[in-house]
């Protein structure tokens, strides 16, 4: 039951409005804007965020979509309710198709700068992040739509979707980063196999080797998530966090101390004339696929 206030653009809503009776103590708050391409819903009553993905038709993860994630998640980090965060879509059978491939596609230079940027603070923040995160994945989910799904703490999946990094069949590589936390969630040997390969791993493939945690009915998805999530605050959340924050910074701070330079590597490899002949045939065939 949504009560709360639903503010305009970037405003977090201030107040809530609650009733006598105990049903409307759960005060949830709507704190992204209509016709944002996600929907932020804070229940102060669980202290439980669901950050929905709406961007038809994939979810595709471009500048301004990726703007507006980094403003949720600070907003959730900020938000001293907030225990834990749900990432998941609201686009029916796709979680995330990943990086938006026309960001790369003949680009604008200074634009393309901005979009790797906004990326890496992306994944910086949502691997750092210091309340609990879950992705309800309720759909395919490739490429950088895998990264935010691994860049979670808990992963649970519906059947009959893929999930990996694919990139190299689109005759890209994925950047030291997205391996790192491939090689994190999955370790070295199916790290080596999946990145060379770009495997998208059926959702009992991906259970099979660790890349998610858990797999239930579509239906389920999210309330398995909500469930999950009180396994995870039982534990004193200081000693929860620390742990968390030992075992993921070293894996922060290379990319923090290599930011610039690899926003360079990007513009300079994906520049490339080969490279760009790879993403335009590929987004070609994605194009064709339903004809
Ligand atoms: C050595 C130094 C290295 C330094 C770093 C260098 C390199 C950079 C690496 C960059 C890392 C890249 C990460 C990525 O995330 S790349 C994106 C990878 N994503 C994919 O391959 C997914 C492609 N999409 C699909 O497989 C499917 O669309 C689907 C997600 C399974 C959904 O299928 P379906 O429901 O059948 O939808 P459609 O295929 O019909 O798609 C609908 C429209 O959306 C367009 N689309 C799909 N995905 C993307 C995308 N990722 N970006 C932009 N647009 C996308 C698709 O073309 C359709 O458009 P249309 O309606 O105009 O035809």
């Amino acid at each position: 039951m949504r009560i709360g206030i639903v503010t305009s653009g970037l405003g977090i809503a201030r107040q809530c409005l609650r009733k006598n009776t105990s049903v409307y103590r759960t005060c949830r708050r709507q704190v992204t804007g209509s016709g944002s391409p996600l929907d932020l819903n804070v229940d102060s009553k669980t202290g439980i965020a669901v950050l929905s993905m709406n961007k038809p038709p994939v979810n595709s993860l471009n500048l301004e979509f990726l703007t507006e994630l980094n403003i949720a998640l600070e907003k959730v980090e900020n938000d001293k309710q907030c225990k834990g965060l749900i990432i998941t879509s609201s686009i029916p059978k796709i979680f995330s198709a990943g990086l938006d491939i026309t960001e790369m596609y003949q680009p604008d230079i200074d634009r393309l700068e901005e979009f790797w940027r906004t990326l890496q603070d992306m994944w910086i923040k949502l691997y750092g992040m210091n309340c609990v995160t879950i992705a309800a994945i309720n759909g395919h989910s490739p490429a950088g739509g895998c990264l935010m799904s691994m860049s979670c703490d808990y992963r649970i999946m519906a059947p009959n979707y893929t999930i990996g990094l694919n990139e190299t069949q689109l005759g890209i590589v994925a950047p030291f980063w997205f391996a790192d936390v491939m090689l994190n969630t999955v370790g070295f040997r199916q790290t080596e196999m999946a990145l060379q390969l770009g495997t998208l791993f059926k959702t009992e493939e991906a259970l099979n080797i660790g890349l998610i945690d858990k797999v239930v009915p579509q239906e389920e998805v999210l309330s398995a998530a909500q469930q999950e999530m009180q396994r995870w605050f039982k534990i004193p959340g200081f000693a929860r966090q620390l742990s968390k924050t030992e075992l993921r910074r070293p894996t922060i701070e290379k990319l923090l101390k290599k930011k610039e330079e690899d926003i360079g590597y990007f513009r300079d490899y994906i520049t490339k004339d080969a490279i760009q002949k790879s993403l335009g045939m590929y987004l070609e065939s994605l194009k064709n696929r339903r004809k």
